[in-house]
Parts: structure tokens; C-alpha cells; sequence
């Protein structure tokens, strides 16, 4: 366990690989729909390399609504209790103490070999409740920064299989992304033979 910044938490190990087997399964569900796995169109006409699928909420930049009008008008598959329960575990395990905590949306990503994300933040919830991140699969590089600006300072983190990366009181807003994968670095026992999976949770703060 590393403290990265203040309320950004590093648990590497975090999941067990059961626990990373079944998230695999469930993530492979979701991906088929309602709203289907797709690479999001942003405004300015350009692809993301990720791949994403959300639950409880549909994302999509730069706003959550329950229908999907960018994809295929259906909405999202509901966020599972036990995901919430999983949620609560995290913070507690990262915090070392019960926080109260009602995560109501997961964006799940998948990383090819190639994708990546620029720094951002994560600004489109109406809440400074924690996001709870897991990965599955290949390692990469994962740059944590600052509230004031996309560059420097940051520190660099390689987030592995199973790790739990938390980001809540003052760091909740910082900048952060995903510069590179590392292909190949994965166990196949998780069920993913190839790229990056990653789950975060947050409390969206809507109704
Ligand atoms: O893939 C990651 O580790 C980070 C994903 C992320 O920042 C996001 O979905 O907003
Ligand atoms: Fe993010």
C-alpha cells in the first residue's frame, strides 16, 4: 500500500484472482449490452482508443444520463449491489476505516495494446466521493498529477492485475491517464488473454 497524494491510494494485489476471474466474466456480459462496448466519439469528432461500457449511468462526454442517444438509445445495465459492496471494501481497505460510500455508476474500459488516455479529470459527477479504480490484466504505466494542471508534478505508477488505486479528498480531482500498456504482462488465468481492464467506481451525485 502506497499513499501517492493525499486521498490517492495505491493497493497493489488487491483482488484475489478469483475475484478477478469473476469481474472478467461479468465485464464480458456487460459488454454485449444493452449498450454495447464501443469506442466513444467526442465532440471533437475524434475516437477514443479505449473501449467502454458503463453501468447505472451512461457516460459520455462530457455527462452522465441514464439513456445511451450516443449509441443505441437503450439504457445501461443497473450497477450491481455486490459491486457496491466490493466499493465499500476497497475504501475501507485503502482508508483503513469505514467510509460511507454509494457508488451508483462503474465505467469499465478496455486497453488494447495500443490505447491509451490523455490526463483528465474526473469532473463529470456531481459528488468529491472516492473513485475506486481496479485493473485486470496487462500492467500499465498510470500517471497520477495534480488539481492545477495536466503536467508536471506527477508521479508515475504501474497499476498490475488485482491493484486497487483510490482517489478521494483532496486528490479527487486531479489530473490522471494512462500513457501505455504494457502487452503481455497479464495472466491469462484471469480469463483475459490480452489487454486491460479497468473498473471505476463513483457516485455520480444525480437522480
Ligand atoms: O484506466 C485507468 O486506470 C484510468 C481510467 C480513467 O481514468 C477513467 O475512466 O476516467
Ligand atoms: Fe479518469
Amino acid at each position: 500500500m502506497r499513499e501517492i497524494a493525499p486521498g490517492a491510494v495505491h493497493v497493489p494485489g488487491w483482488l484475489t484472482l478469483d475475484e478477478q476471474r469473476h469481474l472478467v466474466q461479468e465485464c464480458r456480459e456487460w459488454a454485449r449490452g444493452p449498450v454495447p462496448m464501443r469506442h466513444t466519439v467526442l465532440p471533437s469528432g475524434g475516437v477514443m482508443s479505449v473501449q467502454t461500457v458503463c453501468l447505472g449511468w451512461h457516460w459520455r462526454p462530457y455527462a452522465y444520463t441514464r439513456v445511451a442517444h450516443d449509441v443505441n438509445g437503450r439504457q445501461v445495465a443497473a450497477f450491481p449491489g455486490w459491486l457496491a459492496d466490493l466499493g465499500r471494501r476497497a475504501l475501507a481497505d485503502a482508508y483503513g476505516r469505514d467510509v460511507p460510500y454509494e457508488p451508483d455508476t462503474a465505467l469499465i474500459n478496455f486497453y488494447d495494446g495500443q490505447a491509451k488516455m490523455g490526463m483528465h479529470q474526473d469532473k463529470d459527477e456531481r459528488s468529491d466521493a472516492p473513485v475506486v479504480s481496479l485493473s485486470i490484466g496487462d500492467t500499465c504505466l498510470f500517471r497520477f498529477g495534480n488539481t492545477e494542471t495536466r503536467g508536471r508534478p506527477y508521479t508515475d505508477v504501474r497499476l498490475a492485475s488485482g491493484d486497487l488505486f483510490v482517489f478521494g479528498g483532496p486528490s479527487r480531482f486531479a489530473y490522471h491517464g494512462v500513457p501505455k500498456v504494457y502487452p503481455g504482462t497479464g495472466d491469462p488465468a484471469t480469463g483475459l488473454t490480452s489487454g486491460r481492464l479497468n473498473l471505476t467506481l463513483r457516485v455520480t451525485g444525480l437522480r
